[in-house]
């Protein structure tokens, strides 16, 4: 097991078990950032209005936001809330938006999944829409209803990279398949990102930071869940590594 140095922000999520409020992170990110990334998950509670969040992130070397069941609430982008708008998980949202801008502002190298993609498009005043599979000409990109965790994250969508995107650059190549579920997408595309990817009725799969200049990418599927078995989602999380310790070393000449 290397002896890993480098410090990666997983935002939490609140979850209720047993009587008690958690602030927790899946499982399947933090694997991926510790096996391939090479990195150290340090997972940050849902607590924005008492942290320091510009002191975090002068102390990590990248930022990564989790996928999760809940949704963004509507009234962050302008929506009228519905009941199809929920679960929500506002004390996350206010964390993911904090981290999300400051990491993007600061050039802390940052890797958004799913939900953390929806986020990353609110946070820079783009919107979702939900219950995309409801929406003429868009594909079901929900999950199977299967209790087999590798059955509902198997990969079995095609999704096609822009020529020249940094995606395209990462995986080299243009044509690839992911294991997408959600039930929301982006929407209006917020000013300053681009897409580097769609799925084939035209959702928006992957998107980057424009004029970054380190690692700022979202991606609607999960490369967290098969980063230790597949190519594709392994070169995702080792971009992504490479690009913290990057970052730790151009800050360190630059101190
Ligand atoms: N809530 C959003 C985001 C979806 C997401 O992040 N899913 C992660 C895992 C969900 C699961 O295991 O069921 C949406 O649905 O669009």
């Amino acid at each position: 097991m290397p002896a890993h140095s480098i410090l990666v922000a997983v935002p939490a999520d609140i979850r209720t078990i047993g009587n008690h409020r958690w602030h927790a992170a899946p499982e399947t990110y933090l694997k991926a950032i510790v096996r391939v990334a090479g990195a150290i998950p340090v997972i940050v509670p849902a607590l924005s209005e008492e942290l320091d969040i510009a002191e975090i992130l002068s102390r990590v070397d990248g930022v990564l936001v989790t996928g999760s069941v809940t949704n963004v609430h509507p009234s962050r982008y302008g929506a009228e809330p519905t009941a199809a708008h929920e679960p929500y998980d506002l004390d996350r949202d206010a964390l993911t938006e904090a981290m999300i801008k400051g990491a993007i502002a600061r050039d802390v190298p940052l890797l958004a999944i799913c939900r953390g993609l929806q986020e990353m498009n609110v946070a820079l005043g783009g919107s979702l829409a939900t219950e995309i599979q409801d929406i003429e000409g868009r594909m079901d990109h929900r999950a199977v209803d299967d209790p087999e965790q590798g059955v509902r994250y198997a990969i079995r969508q095609k999704v096609t990279a822009e020529g020249g995107s940094k995606l395209n650059r990462i995986l080299g190549k243009q044509e690839f398949q992911v294991n997408s579920l959600h039930r929301q997408a982006i929407d209006r595309l917020a000013e300053g990102l681009t897409v580097e990817a769609l799925a084939p009725d035209g959702t928006i799969e992957a998107v980057s930071v424009d004029g970054a200049r380190g690692f700022a990418l979202g991606v609607q599927w999960h490369p967290e869940y098969w980063a230790e078995s597949d190519a594709d989602s392994a070169a995702i999380f080792s971009a992504f590594g490479e690009a913290c310790r990057a970052f730790r070393k151009s800050r360190a000449t630059a101190r």
